[in-house]
């Protein structure tokens, strides 16, 4: 039996420059990933099958529906010859929340499937798979924090972050991808002049001005939708020691940065006294 972690993807930054003809979105995103994730194993099989339990289960969808099967499948159309087997899937991050976890689970699939065909993660076969799959499942593939651009398919080189001790918070609101760019009602990116690509400057106090001076161009849309989004921001804001609370993806997850562990340890603890059926999480980004 294979097992891979599906890691919990934050967009520290997000940046929408503009709406494409077939609607969506060029976006600029510095991509981090959390040590908080699902958990997906592959068991040898003739067939392709998928058992999904865990927390987030239910709210995940029924299994023939889910992203694994879709990522496997597109692989499987690229490399008809491919051993496929049986999936599953421990789901416990929350869905449709910003954190790409079925982008995750996706791109853990695809990793399983290429151990498991001695595939190289880099064939053209897997990139394609990825992308035919979702537009977060290419970062999601490499695991590595790396600035995103285009609508997901064009990464930077892997981006050696400081330790960012953080802490993610969910209230407990579904916010579906689709409706929150609807919502922000983007201009047409036709015409649109892109400015040069920029890569994160490394080190802890530039990498925090940076991030400061940045955002995320969805959570303007999202706190319209989820007014719960701005009540977990606050509770963030609130805590002692939180240098920056911003909105991770689509929402409505959003994430602190602490000083250190002990803050953000902290912090989760009193918003979990606080909001008792929020999910709140310390972890470190990376
Ligand atoms: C916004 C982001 C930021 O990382 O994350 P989430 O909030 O979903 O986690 C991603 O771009 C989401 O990626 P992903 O969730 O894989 O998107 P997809 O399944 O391909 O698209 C779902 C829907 O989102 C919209 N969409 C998605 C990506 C993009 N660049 N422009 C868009 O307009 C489209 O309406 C599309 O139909
Ligand atoms: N493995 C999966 N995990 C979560 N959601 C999945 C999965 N497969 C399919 N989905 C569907 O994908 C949609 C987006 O889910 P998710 O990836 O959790 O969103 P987000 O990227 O906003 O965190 C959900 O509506 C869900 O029904």
């Amino acid at each position: 039996m294979l097992s891979a972690r599906a890691s919990a993807k934050v967009n520290l930054t997000l940046h929408v420059h503009g709406r494409r003809a077939d609607g969506y979105h060029e976006l600029e995103s510095l991509v981090a990933f959390a040590g908080v994730g699902d958990r997906l194993t592959l068991t040898p099989a003739s067939a392709l099958t998928l058992h999904v339990d865990g927390p987030g289960a239910a709210a995940a969808g029924p299994a023939d529906a889910n992203l694994v099967y879709k990522a496997a499948r597109a692989l499987q159309r690229r490399q008809p010859g491919l051993a496929l087997g049986a999936f599953a899937l421990s789901k416990h991050l929350p869905v449709a929340a910003g954190l790409g976890g079925g982008s995750a689970d996706a791109a853990a699939a695809l990793r399983l499937l290429a151990n498991a065909n001695a595939l190289p993660l880099d064939h053209a076969d897997i990139r394609g798979a990825a992308r035919a799959t979702g537009a977060d499942v290419p970062v999601c593939l490499t695991g590595k924090a790396r600035m995103m651009r285009g609508i997901g398919d064009e990464l930077g080189p892997a981006v050696a972050l400081p330790l960012l001790f953080a802490v993610l918070v969910n209230p407990g609101v579904a916010l579906a991808t689709s409706d929150v760019f609807r919502a922000l009602a983007a201009p047409p990116l036709a015409g649109a002049q892109l400015a040069a690509a920029v890569e994160p400057p490394a080190g802890g106090p530039a990498l925090l001005r940076w991030l400061l001076a940045a955002r995320n161009d969805l959570e303007p849309p999202a706190l319209g939708l989820c007014p719960q989004v701005g009540q977990a921001l606050a509770a963030l804001r609130e805590a002692a020691g939180c240098r920056l609370a911003r909105m991770s993806g689509s929402g409505a997850t959003v994430f602190g940065l602490f000083d250190d562990c002990r803050a953000a340890a902290a912090a989760a603890r009193a918003i979990r006294v606080a909001q008792p059926a929020w999910w709140v999480k310390p972890t470190v980004l990376r």
